[in-house]
């Protein structure tokens, strides 16, 4: 950044302002593509932390709360037709501190983050509650209806590999189900939040009703929302540790938590395989984001006949993709999203060659243009050779790496695949449709995708099982979090 320009500021969003932190402390946002200044962003005190759960709490109990469905959801479509408006914005904040491809965020991030509030606005308003009619002994009988009613404030937690459409993805359906908000973004990635901020005003949504605070996590903004009283309850994504402090956080009032936590996913790649679409797809599950998306798979077993020549074709893949300026149409990929990401996953790749793997391809730092020479890059690395013990097979690395291993029998692929305590997601790739069925039932998972990889339908539940998570959310399962189900019994 050239020294005699002031460096931007990220402000805090409170009651429907866009505000300094009063802890007079600030913290570089950096651009993992060169290393360089994004912005200063200013950390909230624990002060502003009360300020925006009062500011939530007042929106709810006033005019959003008032509010009918119909006022509400249409707003909310406002919301995501705005964002649209707005989608260079988005792009560019998000590639900033990202450092993503344009080609990921403008198909995946920033569509996703406006499909995020017509989705649940239109769920909200089409999905009925239950009714029963029950025998009472006068024979006149009484009426059981369900009502949903908001559950009050949500703190939001979101993390940094995809900022805006994590974060909307529990907003959406928060607001759609009449709640208010306060989300702390990942301390990596704090501009698409506070933008959104600036949509929110410019449809009208009331003041307090959507709030963005910045800071870290431990003895800071993320510590003092999930202890703050005045939250009702917590939905997170991130990493596994985090979510255990999360929970204890929460114990305290008994609060309630929806967490999409890590995954050490398996693929599956049977010898009866479209051979191009699995290692088109599985390249996709292991390097796509860089490797950083909690879906994604870091280690594939492979049919014994097809898999050398499974592993020389992803080896080709792996080394087409193309590194430099993310704003470029024809970069593929981009940096990890910080130097302490990048030297966790330059560990794994240490371990990797320490524990004796064969290094099929990658395991370093790719060449790039000279002004990104100061970014957080790796290769793309493929791996074979490691026992199933290998800290490289049982620990989420979340980078572009995969490792690679034979099999014999469909048995032992479930039970390699199952051999794990996350539980998130899987992607099988067989063209015999009752193994296809057989398989997906028998792996340990919340989502499991055949013949495809990261194929979203925002209707369907989401969610892991082990320590991948806790509840689902999607369609009307996020209704299930977002709301309490009260129960009126009219006797007639
Ligand atoms: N979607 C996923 O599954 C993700 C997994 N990860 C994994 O986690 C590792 C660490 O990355 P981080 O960004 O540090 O993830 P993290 O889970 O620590 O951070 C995610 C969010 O939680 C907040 N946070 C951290 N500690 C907290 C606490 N005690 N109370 C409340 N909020 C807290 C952070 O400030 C951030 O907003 C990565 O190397 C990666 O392996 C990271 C991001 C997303
Ligand atoms: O909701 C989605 O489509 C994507 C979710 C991805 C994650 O939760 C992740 O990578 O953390």
């Amino acid at each position: 950044m050239n020294a005699h320009h002031e460096a931007k500021e990220t402000l805090l969003f409170i009651n429907g302002k866009h505000v300094p932190a009063t802890s007079g402390k600030s913290f570089d946002n950096v651009n993992p593509a060169t290393g360089r200044l994004v912005s200063k962003v200013h950390e909230a005190s624990r002060q502003d932390v009360d300020a925006a759960v009062r500011a939530a709490r007042e929106a709810l109990d006033g005019p959003w709360g008032r509010m009918s469905v119909e006022q509400r959801t249409t707003m909310l479509h406002a919301v995501a037709n705005e964002i649209s408006r707005r989608f260079d914005d988005f792009l560019q904040a998000e590639i900033a501190d990202t450092g993503k491809p344009r080609s990921i965020a403008s198909h995946i991030d920033i569509p996703r983050g406006a499909a995020n509030f017509k989705v649940f606005a239109d769920v909200v308003k089409n999905v009925p509650t239950e009714t029963f009619m029950l025998d009472t002994p006068d024979g006149k009988g009484a009426l059981n209806y369900g009502v949903r009613v908001p559950k009050g404030v949500v703190g939001v937690i979101s993390p940094w590999n995809l900022p805006l459409l994590l974060m909307t993805w529990k907003v959406g359906p928060a607001l759609a189900c009449g709640n208010t908000v306060v989300v702390k973004p990942s301390e990596e990635t704090p501009s698409t939040a506070t933008l959104l901020g600036e949509v929110m005003n410019a449809v009208g949504v009331p003041p307090g009703v959507y709030n963005v605070i910045h800071g870290f996590g431990p003895d800071s903004v993320g510590q003092w929302l999930t202890e703050h009283p005045g939250v009702n309850a917590i939905t997170f994504t991130g990493e596994t540790r985090t979510g255990e402090a999360i929970m204890r956080a929460a114990a305290h009032g008994v609060r309630p938590v929806s967490f999409e936590l890590g995954g050490k996913n398996a693929g599956i790649v049977f010898a009866d395989a479209d051979f191009e679409a699995a290692v088109e797809g599985i390249a996709r599950a292991a390097f796509a984001n860089t490797g950083q998306v909690c879906l994604g798979t870091e280690r594939v077993y492979v049919e014994r006949p097809i898999f050398d020549r499974f592993v020389a074709a992803l080896k080709d893949k792996a080394e087409s993709y193309k590194f430099g300026n993310p704003l470029d149409g024809e970069t593929t990929m981009g940096p990890l999203v910080s130097r302490t990401h990048m030297e966790k996953v330059r560990s794994y790749f240490a371990q990797a060659k320490e524990q004796g793997a064969t290094i099929v391809t990658g395991g370093g730092t790719p060449e790039v243009p000279r002004e990104y020479a100061e970014g957080f890059w790796v290769q793309p690395t493929i791996w074979t050779g490691l026992p199933e013990s290998s800290s490289v097979i049982r620990e989420e690395i979340f980078g572009p790496c995969v490792h690679l291993c034979p099999f014999d029998r469909e048995e032992e692929a479930v039970a390699l695949a199952n051999d794990t305590e996350y539980g998130l997601a899987t992607t099988i790739w067989t063209t015999d449709l009752a193994r296809a069925h057989r398989v997906a039932a028998r792996i340990n998972v919340g989502i499991a995708w055949v013949n495809s990889w990261f194929l979203r339908d925002l209707r369907t539940s989401f969610g892991g099982q082990g320590k991948s998570g806790i509840g689902r959310e999607g369609g009307v399962h996020s209704l299930e979090f977002y709301t309490e189900l009260r129960n009126v019994c009219v006797k007639l």
